[in-house]
């Protein structure tokens, strides 16, 4: 029995490229839910924008309310989608993400969802850092043009498993949100991401294992597949990194699904050997954890 994980489990991530039509990108997320859940996948993960091509031009069009609770198929599709599909596979399933409308229709956010086997909202994360960047020569991408900010660190109780931290690709960049969801007992983070070929080759991976390293816990992160012929080259590369900051499974950038175990005696194992969890010095510095932080579980 591991302190963090109930039971080990498999984790799927469903790596696909979304196109211009809804209904095909919908009905292909559905189709690759069925078969993760067939190859014995019991937590699985979709990307970011799956609904939708990724790009400020996109999102209004593609945005769906999801308030109030549960939408109906007519308002939410995908939402209903990820709900149905959870219910008939009997997974959990990271519905990551949509482009939100709000209930009042005046904002959009990028949202994910978690469902359990019941087909039954767990938790959301409305993306919290957006994706605001200009590298010149390279890639200029300012989500901020369309979307606006969730503001909280997402942690979500998977009742069979544990607790997982929540968060969506630009949020991955900063490392606070991840020791949070850390030192509040998730045992893995979960990041759908949508880098691209400028920043991914530069930093996925870096990221990835930086948060698995500093916080001795899961971390998976899931990518669309690479569309040369869409606005967003997407990077591609889904991976599970393990508690030791080991790529223990990796994608390339086309259509595929990533499957790991994940087994809580690893994480035991990692913080046994290099105890960090009882070492720090917040006599010397402060805890981020602690105090004023803005979390939902
Ligand atoms: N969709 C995103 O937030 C992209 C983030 C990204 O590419 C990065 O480098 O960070």
């Amino acid at each position: 029995m591991s302190t963090l994980l109930k039971k080990n489990f498999k984790v799927g991530l469903i790596q696909l490229a979304a196109g211009s039509d809804k209904q095909k990108n919908l009905a292909k997320a559905r189709g690759k839910i069925l078969e993760a859940a067939k190859a014995g996948a019991q937590v699985i993960v979709l990307p970011e924008c799956f609904n939708s091509p990724y790009g400020c031009q996109y999102f209004p069009d593609y945005a769906e309310p999801i308030e109030p609770s549960p939408p109906s198929e007519e308002q939410s599709p995908s939402w209903n989608m990820l709900s149905s599909a959870a219910k008939e596979t009997n997974t959990y399933v990271v519905g990551a993400s949509i482009p939100e409308l709000s209930q009042d229709k005046k904002t959009y956010y990028n949202t994910a969802f978690v469902f359990n086997p019941k087909g039954e909202l767990l938790a959301t994360h409305r993306k919290t850092h957006l994706f605001d960047i200009d590298i010149p020569g390279k890639i200029k991408f300012i989500e901020s043009d369309v979307l606006s900010a969730g503001n909280k660190v997402t942690i979500v109780d998977l009742p069979d498993y544990g607790k997982i931290g929540l968060a969506i690709c630009y949020d991955v960049r900063f490392p606070e949100m991840a020791m949070v969801a850390a030192r509040k007992g998730a045992f893995m983070l979960v990041y759908p991401g949508a880098f691209n070929t400028t920043t991914g080759p530069m930093h996925w991976t870096l990221q990835a294992r930086a948060r698995a390293m500093d916080n001795q816990v899961y971390v998976a992160m899931c990518s669309p597949a690479r569309d040369t012929t869409s606005t967003y080259h997407a990077y591609g590369h889904s991976m599970v990194v393990n508690p030791n900051a080991d790529v223990i499974t990796e994608l390339e950038e086309k259509e595929d699904i990533a499957y790991a175990d994940i087994d809580g005696s690893k994480i035991d194992e990692i913080r046994k050997g290099v105890p960090l969890y009882t070492q720090r010095r917040f006599d010397v510095y402060p805890d981020v954890s602690a105090g004023k932080v803005r979390y939902e579980e």
